[in-house]
This record gives C-alpha cells, sequence and structure tokens, in this order.
C-alpha cells in the first residue's frame, strides 16, 4: 500500500486516457458491411480496415490502454496480423477489458464520440452503448457524435473517426 511519508495510507488515484482511431470509406458500390459501435449497419456503406474497422470500438480501446498504461491498439494487436483480419471491434474490446482486469484495474467509464455524417448515431445511440458495455464485461460506455459541419476529411466523406476518453481505477 502506498502511504505518506507519516505513513498515512493514500488512495491511489483514477487514471484517464484518450483515444483516436480514423479510417477511409471502402469504394462505393463496395459491398462490406459497416461494422461502429460493436453494430452492424444494413444500408451504410462500409469501411477500409484489416479489422472491421469499427473506429467507436477502436477509439474505445486506445484510450482504455492509455488510461492503463498499456500501450495502444498497434503494440497490443499489431498492424497487419494474419489473425487480425476482419477481427471485430467487439473482440477487441473484450480482450482490451481482460488486459486491464489482469493488470489491476477497473474500468469506471469510457466515453465515445463518432465524427461522421452517416450514420446517424442518435437512432441507435442505446444500442450501441449496450454493445460496447456488453463486450468490456459491463463497464459503462457513453456514445455521442458530431458531423464537424461539412468541413475536412469527414465533411469530404473520405472517411469517419472515433474519439474516447476513458476513466480506470486501480482494484
Ligand atoms: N453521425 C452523426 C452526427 C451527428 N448526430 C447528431 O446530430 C447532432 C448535430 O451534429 P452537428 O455536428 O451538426 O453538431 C449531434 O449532436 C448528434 O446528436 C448523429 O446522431 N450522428
Ligand atoms: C485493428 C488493426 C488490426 O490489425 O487494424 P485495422 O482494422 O486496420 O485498424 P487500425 O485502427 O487502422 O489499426 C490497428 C490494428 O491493430
Amino acid at each position: 500500500m502506498t502511504t505518506t511519508p507519516e505513513g498515512h495510507p493514500v488512495t491511489p488515484l483514477p487514471r484517464t486516457g484518450i483515444g483516436v482511431d480514423v479510417h477511409a470509406w471502402a469504394p462505393e458500390g463496395d459491398d462490406r458491411p459497416l461494422w461502429l459501435g460493436c453494430l452492424r449497419w444494413p444500408g451504410e456503406r462500409g469501411i477500409e480496415g484489416h479489422s472491421d474497422g469499427d473506429v467507436a470500438a477502436h477509439a474505445a480501446c486506445n484510450a482504455l490502454l492509455s488510461a492503463a498504461g498499456l500501450g495502444d491498439l498497434g503494440s497490443v494487436f499489431g498492424t497487419d496480423r494474419p489473425e487480425m483480419a476482419g477481427a471485430s471491434g467487439a473482440q477487441m474490446l473484450a480482450h482490451v477489458a481482460d488486459l486491464l482486469a489482469r493488470g489491476g484495474f477497473q474500468i469506471g467509464n469510457v466515453a465515445v464520440q463518432v465524427v461522421a455524417r452517416r450514420p446517424r448515431v442518435g437512432a441507435r445511440r442505446a444500442e450501441m452503448e449496450a454493445a460496447m458495455s456488453s463486450a468490456l464485461g459491463g463497464a459503462p460506455v457513453s456514445v455521442s457524435a458530431a458531423t464537424t459541419d461539412g468541413l475536412g476529411f469527414v465533411g469530404r466523406v473520405e472517411g469517419l473517426a472515433g474519439i474516447a476518453t476513458a476513466l480506470v481505477a486501480p482494484r
């Protein structure tokens, strides 16, 4: 146990983390599905990626790893490992949750923002939050979205982004 010089116990502080992920949209007419926030989005354009390209799940993984000081997506999952081809965001979140638990951390919460013109996240917000939370073993996840008002690579519909923060605490 950590103590002050006088010998009083010090409660370890919670730790915050930050994460981002960006993927390009698949070419128009490509039939790959869109996965976002651990949900499949029928009728929406798909995403380029080595895994399923779920920017919300990837940003959340990055934020959790950052909070725990356990690296990032590349250091944990690599960038082109054959076994990661098509890997789902839910699988990755579950693995990250397991790494944190083994490292002695509990997850306080994760907040994710999707930056995209489509899909409209609001309509499935509760479903996304439940799916991501379930993948993490029950930790609270909140989801929001913004469009960038037509500016930048999101506005030009070149790609979409996920941004996340996480709070973790020693068990
Ligand atoms: N993919 C998205 C983007 C936005 N929303 C919702 O629309 C609101 C307004 O977005 P602005 O970027 O114009 O401020 C935003 O606060 C979200 O509620 C969405 O659901 N899905
Ligand atoms: C998820 C991984 C797995 O190879 O690949 P991608 O789907 O390309 O996703 P990205 O966020 O670009 O990189 C992280 C990789 O770990």
